[in-house]
């Protein structure tokens, strides 16, 4: 039975789902990196938040990982790049907590514009200082978004709603998107030339980081109100506070910070800022969402193999997964044939094709074209699985390539891999039997039926009379039996293949024999 461990603070919802669908579930809240480090081991599933922190160090120990369920947005705090190199998935919930956090950044506008904390504190404090409090309206005031994905357009949405001129930055927003949004496509310098509020809603990338610079703010309109509810580390906190210091900018208001938990920061003493504690995604419902969401999706890639939200792995829908589950074991298969032989000949790999035809053609094709590159390069590489298979293959100069063929085939569903090397160029097809069971149907052209066993022996040879008693012969004086026997030819007299399944791996020194035998040219040993 799987094992996950939620190690932030998650809706009752998540531990509802996990035991629901047969998963373990311990809950261990507010660890240390090395306490967490000491437990991790356990767990085949790790659900957070935005508190724990997935490291390198702690992926190195986590040897039954296999995926980190972020029960949010930003996975920042996660190292997507070590967790792919180990093969771990990792997901998030991108919508499910969108709608709350765009409240929290409207909440924080109409904060900002009416000084609502201080008279608050101000009202309670029994001063009744009417004459201190002086807001702005927001009515025909211009928004300036950075960032008009989920979370932004709904933002922008409320603010088209309050009667709010919407101008909106982001590289990847259509013309056609923000005709229907009702907002103005701006870029970076129109919003800092003309924007009252201006609001960040982009992930904390290298091209975001900082964009709300000393030098960026400098420009802003006189008077601007600045709104982060997006990640620390996109305003420049101290020149922020300088330039509120200096009545450029009429305040701001953060809910997330550069280093968080923030326990200080210059902008913590100035009247005009409003802080909230990382709150964007804090409402019951947007919290019963992602851990709904979160736990499901870890559930059914842990028991089910579908991957949902992945970051770092191509979609598998939980109705396609069951469908794929043979196609996986069959493109692992070939991958691994094709590797095995490929490293036995030495050859530098040098380009992959798969090719899909049949049923296959129709079928989503990127996670069984990351399984046949996991089998591929298994034999070269350690640690490879679907998940970081297409990274490694592309860190190793490996092009790959996928055709989808829509041609009438023999069978009812095929499924090829080329593999060229700097030596030469081999092709590998299968199919599946009665819909499920994976089996060889072409070697380098050849036509030949097998099935996949533990263990295997390909031999090529020239097609004359005497190399299969020979070949016989010789396994049987080294006591290896043979289960199954198949042979194919390209043509009478011509190149020949062999392929035997046989009960125990085909020692070297066997497979040196087997070598030396007349009209042999060569012979691989291949483990399932
Ligand atoms: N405060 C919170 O509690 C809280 C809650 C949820 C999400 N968030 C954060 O909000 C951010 C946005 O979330 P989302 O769901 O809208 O993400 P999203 O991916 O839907 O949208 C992000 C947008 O930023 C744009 N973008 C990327 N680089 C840009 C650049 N250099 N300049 C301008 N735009 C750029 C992208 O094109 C995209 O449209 C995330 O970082 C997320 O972590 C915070
Ligand atoms: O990216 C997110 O989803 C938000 O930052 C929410 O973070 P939290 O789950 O720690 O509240």
């Amino acid at each position: 039975m799987p094992k996950v461990l939620i190690s932030d603070k998650l809706s009752p919802a998540a531990v509802e789902i996990f035991r629901s669908r047969g998963i373990e579930v311990d809950i261990k809240t507010g660890l240390s990196p090395a306490d967490l480090r000491a437990i991790i081991g356990e767990y085949d599933g790790l659900a957070i938040r935005s508190a724990t922190k997935v490291t390198k160090e702690l992926l190195d120990v986590a040897a039954n990982l296999k995926v980190v369920g972020r029960a949010g947005i930003g996975v920042d705090n996660v190292d997507v790049r070590s967790a792919t190199a180990r093969g771990v998935v990792v997901m998030n919930t991108p919508l499910g907590n969108t709608i709350t956090t765009a409240e929290h950044a409207i909440a924080m506008m109409f904060a900002l514009a009416r000084q609502l904390p201080e008279a608050s504190a101000s009202t309670k404090a029994g001063k009744w200082e009417k004459n201190r409090f002086m807001g702005v309206e927001l009515t025909a005031k211009v928004l300036g978004l950075i960032g008009c994905g989920n979370i932004g357009s709904i933002v922008a949405d409320r603010a088209v709603g309050l009667k709010m001129r919407v101008l909106a930055y982001d590289p990847y927003l259509s013309e056609k998107r923000a005709l229907e949004l009702g907002v103005e496509k701006a870029d970076l310098d129109a919003i800092l030339a003309r924007a009252d509020f201006i609001t960040l809603h982009t992930p904390l990338t290298e091209s975001t980081r900082n964009i709300l610079s000393r030098e960026t703010l400098s420009r802003t309109k006189k008077g601007v109100r600045i709104i982060n509810c997006a990640r620390g580390g996109l305003v420049d906190e101290e020149a922020l506070a300088d330039l509120i210091k200096s009545g450029h900018i009429a305040g701001a208001a953060l809910d997330v910070f550069e280093v968080e938990p923030a326990k200080e920061s210059p902008l913590f003493a100035l009247e005009n800022v409003v802080c909230t504690p990382h709150l964007g995604a804090s409402t019951a419902e947007a919290q019963e969402n992602v851990a709904l969401q979160v736990a499901e999706q870890m559930s059914d890639f842990l028991l089910t193999g579908a991957v949902t939200n992945a970051i770092n792995m191509a979609s598998v829908s939980a109705e396609d997964a069951p469908r794929l589950k043979p196609y996986l074991d069959l493109c692992k298969s070939l991958g691994a044939f094709a590797g095995q032989l490929t490293q036995a000949r030495e050859g530098m790999l040098r380009k992959v094709t798969i090719e899909y035809e049949g049923q296959a053609a129709h079928l989503n094709t990127k996670p069984l074209t990351a399984a046949m590159l996991a089998g591929l390069v298994s034999p070269m590489m350690e640690g490879v699985n679907m998940v970081n298979a297409g990274v490694m293959a592309r860190e190793h100069g490996i092009e790959v390539a996928e055709t989808v063929h829509d041609r009438p085939t023999e069978y009812l569903t095929l499924v090829r891999v080329t593999v060229e090397t700097d030596k030469m160029t081999r092709s590998v097809a299968g199919t599946l039997f009665a819909g499920q069971r994976p089996r060889i149907v072409e070697i380098k052209g050849i036509k030949v039926e097998a099935d996949f066993a533990r263990y295997m022996l390909y031999v090529t040879n020239q097609d004359k009379p005497g190399f299969i008693g020979r070949f016989g012969v010789t396994l049987a004086e080294h006591g290896i039996n043979i289960a199954t026997f198949h042979l194919g030819r390209a043509a009478q007299g011509g190149d020949a293949i062999c392929l035997v399944s046989v009960d125990e791996p085909v020692p070297e020194a066997v497979l040196a024999t087997v070598r030396g035998l007349p009209l042999v040219v060569q012979a691989t040993g291949l483990a399932f």
